[in-house]
């Protein structure tokens, strides 16, 4: 079976090809499709978005279509950015900007107030026009200032009480055992395992 993970984000990419290779499951990215035009993420839940994603990559490419939408929720800001966490600082949508945007505005805020959750939505399309919805969720608290290189997005900020550690100074494999992604992604695999049966 071949699917289409309908992101152009590199590090959904990674997480999502890492979580695919014991799948036997063939995987394209958008970044492997000509002229594709970007979706207009108008949605108002992460649901919405990632169903929107999925069927205009199943539209262009016939394929099985696999798509994220995600995003962080701080309780203090009333569960901003929400659906607009990637152009949350405004367009074009920059992780440098978004974080310093969110730190400035968390700037007075006490540590014991800075609870925030990564939401994650994962739909997966097909031709035959079936759609399926996961989703997963992580807690976690947001610090005054960054701490480590890898993921991407708000991963420099977000930090995960069982680790004690940001999502930036996990390993790829580390976020793969606990992140929203990862935990959606794991109730997907039953339905792709069974679509990949029905052909
Ligand atoms: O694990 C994560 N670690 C850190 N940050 C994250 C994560 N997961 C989502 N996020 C943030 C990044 C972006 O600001 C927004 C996703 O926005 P979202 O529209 O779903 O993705 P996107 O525009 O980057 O790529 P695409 O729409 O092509 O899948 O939430
Ligand atoms: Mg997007």
């Amino acid at each position: 079976m071949k699917i289409i993970l309908a992101t152009q984000n590199k590090g959904k990419i990674r997480e999502l090809q890492e979580l695919l290779v014991d799948e036997e499951i063939e995987v394209l990215s958008l970044q492997d499709i000509k002229d594709w035009e970007d979706v207009e993420e108008n949605g108002k839940t992460f649901a919405d978005n990632a169903s929107l994603k999925a069927k205009a990559a199943v539209k262009k490419t016939g394929l099985i279509a696999l798509a994220d939408d995600s995003g962080l929720e701080v309780d203090a800001l009333d569960g901003a950015p929400g659906v607009y966490s990637a152009r949350f600082a405004g367009e074009p949508k920059d992780d440098e900007r978004n974080n310093n945007k969110l730190l400035q505005l968390l700037e007075t805020v006490p540590d014991d107030q800075r609870q925030a959750r990564f939401r994650c939505a994962l739909v997966v399309a097909t031709p035959k026009g079936e759609e399926f919805l996961t989703e997963g969720t992580v807690e976690g608290q947001i610090l005054t200032q960054r701490r480590g290189t890898d993921g991407f997005g708000y991963d420099p900020l977000f930090f995960v009480p069982e680790y004690a550690r940001t999502m930036a100074e996990l390993t790829l494999a580390e976020k793969n055992k606990l992140s929203h992604r990862a935990q959606a992604f794991r109730k997907a695999i039953p339905i792709l395992q069974a679509l990949k049966i029905k052909g």
